[in-house]
């Protein structure tokens, strides 16, 4: 079996409330393959974002463990935790999180900036990739000045301008018409063909019968559909 780019394992998640607790996961197993693009489906509550969170790093499990690119992230630094995702990972989340006083191609240069890469090349990339996601007529303008699906493109252009090992997707159709989500599962089929992994929490059937698995959390446990 090749190297997992994502794996988490007996991964629990309980939020605690004063007297009162609730188990948001319980057990979890996941493995995620180079080029596999994995869809997450749920009830809403059933706990799809609390697992993302958990996925990229950004929230601790109660028990368990995430090792992302053979790196198991409770043994890394805050600074290292930060440095893997900001190179391998892309998030793309349902708050778009834009920076308001940056405009669409500073916004999506953002991650290569901050990885070093000279103001120039990231602006370069940033150009390419709003391009690619049908925004390239937007690149001067502010999060403001933008729709709320335009706003979404951006978003997952600066998810997808490093290249990262593996995408992580909130609803990433969310916003968008019929056209622009179709652009956005090629263009998810397109990095998929060049090894990026994709995890796409959704609500719709028609994004999750265009990956490669679905699985369905239940009862805090994620179970393998067939498709
Ligand atoms: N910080 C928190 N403290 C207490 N409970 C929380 C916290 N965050 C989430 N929960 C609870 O955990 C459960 C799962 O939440 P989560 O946001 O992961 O669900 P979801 O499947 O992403 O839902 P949706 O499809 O509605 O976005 C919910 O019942 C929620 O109320």
């Amino acid at each position: 079996m090749s190297e997992a780019v994502l794996l988490c394992e007996g991964l629990s998640r309980v939020y605690r409330d004063g007297d009162r607790s609730v188990q948001v996961l319980d057990n979890v197993e996941f493995h995620l393959r180079p080029g596999e693009r994995v869809a997450i489906i749920g009830a809403s509550g059933s706990g799809k974002s609390t697992l993302l969170n958990l996925l990229g790093g950004l929230d601790e499990p109660s028990s368990g463990r995430v090792v992302m690119s053979g790196q198991d992230m409770a043994q890394l630094s805050e600074a290292e935790r930060c440095r893997l995702r900001n190179e391998r990972l892309g998030f793309v989340y349902q708050f778009h999180h834009l920076l308001p006083e940056f405009d669409a191609r500073e916004n999506v240069a953002m991650p290569l900036l901050i990885g070093g890469t000279s103001r120039k090349q990231a602006l370069a990339s940033a150009d390419a990739m709003l391009e690619r996601v049908g925004m390239g007529h937007r690149l001067s303008h502010r999060p403001g000045q933008l729709s709320g699906g335009e706003r979404q493109r951006v978003a997952i252009a600066r998810s997808l301008v490093t290249r990262p090992d593996c995408v992580l997707m909130d609803e990433p159709t969310g916003n968008l018409d019929p056209k622009s989500a179709e652009q956005l599962l090629a263009l998810i089929d397109e990095l998929g063909q060049e090894r990026a992994s994709f995890v796409v929490v959704t609500h719709d059937p028609a994004i999750a019968a265009r990956m490669h698995r679905t699985l369905e959390l239940q009862h805090g446990r994620l179970l393998e559909l067939s498709q």
